[in-house]
C-alpha cells in the first residue's frame, strides 16, 4: 500500500472556523463569517443546499450578524485588520457588494439592532463618549441619526426590545466580574436584580411579555442561575440553579413557551431546555463541548454553533428531536483518532486551592518527550474542551501541552474569578509555579526543560514567569503579552479604562504593586532564548508592549526573536498569517529542543 507522508503544518492549519452566524425567519438562508477562502468572509447556505456561497470578498473579520426582519437585508459588522474598529454595512441576500452604513472613524461600534420594521439600526458606540459609550439610532431611509441613549459611569450597551420594542432592556458593565442590566419603560430605568453594593453579573436577559423578563445572574450567589423579573410587580424570583454550573446564554422558544440556556462547568458547557409552563429543566444531549452561539427560529428549531476538543467550529440545527450538523468542518486529511483529546487533572496550589487543568498528551507515537506550558488568554476566561489548531500540531509534532485555569479563571464561580482582580502577579503567577512543580513531581519533566508559551494575558504570565523562574524553562514564546502594567494601562481602549482600577490596580495607588507585577521589572532574569509574537493593529495589548520588551532584552544582548504581523490584532485572522506563526514557533521550539524538526 502507499504511505502518505505524516501531514504538515499547513494541513492542520487549514481547520477553519466560524466567528459568528445568523439564520433568516424562514429559515431559507443561513448566513456565517468563516476563513473558508483563507481570510474572513461571509458566506451563505441557500437551503434545502447547505453547499456554501461566498457573500463577501472583503477579507475581513465579521462582528455582528443579523438580519432584517422582514428579510430584505443583512447587516453586518467589519473592522480593519483587527483594529477593533467595527463599522456596519448592509448586505444584499444574494451577496456582492456591501453598503456602508455607519462609519464613525477610528470609533469603536457595538451591537448592532434592527427595529421590527427595519427601519432604524441601533448600535452602541463610543461616538461622543468613548469610555462609557452612547446608544444611536440610524433611520436607515433618511439616514438621519438620533442619539437615544447616554452612558454614565460604566459602558452601556443597548442590550434587546421588548415585543413591542416599547421598552428596552440595557447593560451596563462596571467589570468583567460587575455588570448590571435594566430596563428602560416610559423614562423610568428599572434594575432587574435587587439593589446590593455586593459586585454580581448579569449575564443574559430577555424579554418573554412586555411585563416579564428572564435572567441569568450571580446576585447574592456563587454560580450564574436562572431568575425572572416581573416589571409590574417590580418582583425578582430566583429560579433555577444548577449544582456549580453557571448558566451562560439564556434563549426563548416562543412557539413550544420554552427557554434553551447554556450551562458553564469548569472545561466544559451543557445544554438545557427549561419548560415554562412546567417549571421543568431538563438537561439536552449537545453536539460539541463548547457552545459559542444559539438562535431559536420561529419554528421553533434551534441553531447552535460550537466546538470540541479535537472537533473544529460547525454549525448544529436541532429539529424533531435530533441534531443535524450544517456545516462539516474537520481537520482535513487527519482521522479523529490521530487528534488528542485532553485530560482534564486537579493539582492544588500553594494556598491549597484545588487548580484544574487540561492535559494534552501526545501520542506515544508522535512524544518527542517535550512540555509547552500555556496560561490562557483573558485572565477572566479559561482554557476549555475546544479546538485549537495550533495545538493540535504541535501535539502532532510530538509536544505535549499543559494548560492550567489558574485563580481568575471563568467557570469556577464568581469568587475565583475575581482572585485575579487587583492581583495579576501573585495569586495566578503561584498557582503557574505549583503547575510547574506539579509536572516535574509526577515525573512529566524536570526542572529547566520546559517550554513556556501563552498568549495576551497568558503572553504576560509567560513573560513575568521568564522573569521570575527562568530557571524552570528552556525557551519562552510571548503572543501580544502586556510587559509593564502602566503602559498596558495606558494604552487599553478608552472603554476598558474605567474598569482598570479593579481589574489590574491604579498606577498611583497601586504603584508598588504594579512595580512588582510587571514583566519588565524582571529583565535581568529573563535569560532563556525568546520569541515574541505581536500583531501591529492591536488595540488591547498594542505593539509598544512587545517593542519594548524585545528593545530592552536586546540591549541587554539576550536572545530574542520578534515577528510583527502588519495586518493583525489581537490574534490571526489570515490563515496565511497564521501558518507563518505556527510555522516560526515550531522551529523556534524546535531550536531548543534536542528532537529537530524540519520545517
Ligand atoms: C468584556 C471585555 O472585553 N472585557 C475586557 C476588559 C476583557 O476582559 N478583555 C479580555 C477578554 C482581553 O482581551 N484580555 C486581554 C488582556 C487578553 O486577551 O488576555
Amino acid at each position: 500500500m502507499i504511505k502518505f507522508p505524516k501531514p504538515d503544518v499547513s494541513q492542520f492549519l487549514k481547520t477553519f472556523a466560524i466567528g459568528d452566524f445568523a439564520v433568516n425567519r424562514d429559515e431559507s438562508q443561513l448566513v456565517f463569517s468563516t476563513n473558508l477562502s483563507g481570510q474572513y468572509n461571509i458566506w451563505a447556505m441557500n437551503f434545502p443546499s447547505t453547499f456554501p456561497v461566498q457573500m463577501t470578498f472583503n477579507n475581513q473579520s465579521c462582528q455582528g450578524l443579523l438580519y432584517d426582519k422582514q428579510g430584505r437585508f443583512i447587516i453586518s459588522g467589519f473592522d480593519t485588520d483587527g483594529d477593533e474598529n467595527t463599522q456596519f454595512y448592509a448586505l444584499p441576500l444574494e451577496g456582492g457588494t456591501l453598503k456602508q452604513l455607519v462609519n464613525n472613524e477610528k470609533v469603536r461600534n457595538f451591537f448592532p439592532a434592527l427595529s421590527k420594521d427595519g427601519k432604524k439600526l441601533y448600535y452602541s458606540s463610543g461616538k461622543g463618549n468613548p469610555s462609557y459609550l452612547n446608544v444611536y439610532a440610524l433611520d436607515l431611509e433618511s439616514g438621519e441619526e438620533e442619539k437615544v441613549s447616554e452612558g454614565k459611569e460604566a459602558m452601556t450597551f443597548l442590550y434587546c426590545f421588548s415585543p413591542d420594542e416599547s421598552s428596552q432592556l440595557y447593560y451596563k458593565m462596571y467589570a468583567n466580574t460587575y455588570s448590571l442590566m435594566f430596563v428602560r419603560k416610559g423614562g423610568e430605568d428599572i434594575y432587574i436584580t435587587p439593589e446590593t453594593d455586593e459586585h454580581h453579573t448579569v449575564s443574559d436577559a430577555l424579554f418573554v411579555t412586555e411585563d416579564l423578563v428572564y435572567l441569568l445572574t450571580n446576585y447574592d450567589e456563587d454560580f450564574t442561575y436562572l431568575a425572572s423579573f416581573d416589571l409590574k410587580a417590580k418582583q425578582f424570583t430566583k429560579i433555577k440553579a444548577m449544582d456549580k454550573e453557571s448558566f451562560a446564554m439564556l434563549k426563548y422558544d416562543k412557539k413550544n413557551h420554552q427557554l434553551y440556556l447554556s450551562s458553564e462547568k469548569g472545561v466544559e458547557d451543557y445544554l438545557y431546555k427549561f419548560d415554562l409552563s412546567k417549571n421543568e429543566m431538563v438537561r439536552m444531549q449537545s453536539p460539541c463541548s463548547i457552545i459559542e452561539k444559539m438562535i431559536i427560529a420561529d419554528s421553533g428549531n434551534l441553531y447552535l454553533l460550537g466546538r470540541s476538543a479535537i472537533k473544529p467550529h460547525n454549525i448544529y440545527k436541532f429539529s424533531a428531536d435530533k441534531w443535524e450538523s450544517l456545516t462539516q468542518y474537520s481537520v482535513p486529511g487527519v482521522a479523529d483518532e490521530d487528534l488528542v483529546a485532553p485530560e482534564v487533572v486537579t493539582y492544588t496550589s500553594f494556598d491549597g486551592l484545588e487548580i484544574e487543568s487540561l492535559f494534552f498528551k501526545a501520542k506515544q507515537e508522535n512524544d518527542n518527550g517535550e512540555i509547552i506550558f500555556w496560561p490562557h488568554g483573558g485572565p477572566q476566561a479559561a482554557e476549555r474542551k475546544f479546538f485549537r489548531a495550533s495545538f493540535q500540531f504541535l501535539l502532532n509534532h510530538g509536544y505535549s501541552i499543559f494548560a492550567p485555569n489558574f485563580r481568575g479563571s471563568t467557570g469556577y464561580g464568581h469568587k475565583f474569578t475575581k482572585m485575579v482582580e487587583g492581583d495579576w502577579g501573585y495569586g495566578p503567577r503561584l498557582d503557574n509555579v505549583a503547575a510547574l512543580d506539579w509536572l516535574i513531581e509526577q515525573g512529566y519533566t524536570e526542572k529547566g526543560n520546559i517550554l513556556l508559551m501563552g498568549g495576551s494575558y497568558g503572553g504576560y504570565m509567560a513573560l513575568l514567569l521568564h522573569g521570575r523562574h527562568a530557571d524552570y524553562f528552556k525557551a519562552v514564546v510571548d503572543i501580544f503579552g502586556p510587559s509593564d502594567l502602566f503602559t498596558f494601562i495606558e494604552s487599553v481602549p478608552e472603554d476598558w479604562k474605567p474598569i482598570m482600577d479593579l481589574w489590574v490596580g491604579n498606577p498611583e495607588k497601586d504603584k508598588e504593586k504594579l512595580i512588582e507585577f510587571s514583566p519588565i521589572t524582571y529583565l535581568d532574569g529573563m535569560t532563556k532564548p525568546m520569541l515574541v509574537i505581536q500583531g501591529a493593529n492591536d488595540p488591547r495589548v498594542v505593539k509598544e508592549e512587545s517593542d519594548q520588551i524585545v528593545k530592552a532584552l536586546k540591549e541587554k544582548g539576550r536572545v530574542v526573536e520578534y515577528m510583527l504581523l502588519e495586518d493583525e490584532g489581537h490574534g490571526f485572522s489570515k490563515k496565511e498569517n497564521e501558518i507563518a506563526v505556527y510555522q516560526k514557533i515550531l522551529s523556534f521550539l524546535s531550536e531548543y529542543t534536542s528532537n529537530k524538526v524540519n520545517v
